[in-house]
């Protein structure tokens, strides 16, 4: 087995000057992208993190639970950057790389949804190829969660299969048995994967940033096929060039955005969580405001565990959710969180 024990030091490696060095974080839904991001601007020391946060919901719900990244902090527009990448992506990076301050280091967290390939092709087969330098891919699996379907997703399998270091995270909520089989599984889809085994994302820095393993003479191959390709289809059938994936009609996950300046009346919420939750709802998150308490509620739900959170509103109380599935009924959802405001 190629699983390696973690180191408990957090030392900053020296990162080298050529290009700024990227990471991009992928993983399914709720699997832990954004609590490894929080550690790692946690631990990051002085290295100057800038970071790209991508949400599959409209409202921008991770971005308000990051650990304070002030300026350093750039926002993707809402959607998946991986269906409506090549400019988006590319602008995005661009904002960062003409930053007049110091900025070592970029780490970029998509969506759950995302295939990381074409996110991938957009830095080799662009400008960004020589301005930047693809470190490594990290995959976030909820070693909970996690099952031979994986979800029915093409994408979670993608996820696996590019991921350079894979992160078996939610080790706290499972046996040394379905861990073992998570991982038979996981060097099943993928020989020789290197994992690391997380709870809330805890891992030495070290071991996943500056450690250069994105293999990226087989992505430059991959890219300039593509090219190729396309410049032969281009003749017969005039296509446009862009990396496409069509994991969403694919996997048909959707979201559902929920946003009022109206408060909740906790006991209707919790009732609509414990008995009226739809059972498509696969993720939820939201930050939550009651009308019985002046602290703000941080709401995530991931399969079938939710909590809620609670801590200062750093602006005016509004109540914002995101749900996340497949099939979903907007009208459903909406009539009865309408029910539970006060
Ligand atoms: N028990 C346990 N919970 C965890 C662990 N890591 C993350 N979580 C919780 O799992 C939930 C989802 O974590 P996130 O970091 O938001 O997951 P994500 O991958 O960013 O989710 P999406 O952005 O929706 O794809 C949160 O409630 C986390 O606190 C862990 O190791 N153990």
């Amino acid at each position: 087995m190629n699983t390696i024990t973690l180191d408990t030091t957090n030392i900053i490696p020296e990162i080298p000057k050529q290009g700024m060095p990227v990471t991009i974080i992928t993983g399914f839904l709720g699997s832990g992208k954004t609590t490894l991001l929080n550690q790692i601007l946690q631990n990051k020391q002085d290295l100057k993190v800038a970071v790209l946060v991508n949400e599959f919901g409209d409202i921008n719900i991770d971005s308000q639970l990051l650990i304070s990244v002030d300026q350093d902090m750039v926002e993707l527009s809402n959607g998946c950057i991986c269906c409506t990448i090549n400019d988006g992506l590319v602008d995005a990076v661009y904002r960062v790389l003409e930053r007049e301050e110091r900025i070592d280091y970029l780490v970029i967290e998509t969506t759950g949804v995302a295939d990381p390939l074409p996110i991938i092709l957009t830095f080799f087969g662009t400008e960004l190829r020589d301005l930047t330098n693809i470190d490594s891919i990290l995959t976030v699996v909820d070693a909970e969660a996690f099952n031979e379907e994986h979800f029915q997703s093409e994408a979670a399998l993608k996820q696996i299969t590019y991921g350079d270091i894979i992160l078996l995270n939610k080790t706290d909520l499972v046996t040394a048995e379905k861990l073992q089989e998570v991982e038979n599984f996981i060097h099943d889809i993928k020989h020789g994967a290197r994992i690391l085994h997380t709870q809330y994302g805890e891992v030495a820095l070290p071991l996943i940033l500056d450690v250069g393993l994105t293999p990226k003479d087989q992505y430059i191959a991959i890219d300039n096929e593509d090219h190729h390709k396309h410049e032969h289809e281009h003749h017969h059938a005039h296509e446009h060039h862009h990396h496409h994936s069509d994991h969403l009609e694919n996997d048909g996950f959707v979201s559902i955005s929920f946003q009022t300046d109206r408060p909740f009346d906790v006991h209707k919420f919790e009732n609509f969580l414990t008995e009226e939750m739809p059972e498509n709802v696969f993720r939820a998150k939201g930050i939550l405001w009651f009308s019985d308490s002046d602290l703000r509620h941080i709401f995530q739900l991931s399969g079938p565990r939710y909590t809620l959170n609670a801590d200062e509103w750093p602006n005016q109380p509004k109540n914002q959710v995101v749900f996340v599935g497949r099939k979903l009924d907007n009208n459903e959802i909406y009539t009865k969180l309408n029910k539970c405001l006060l």
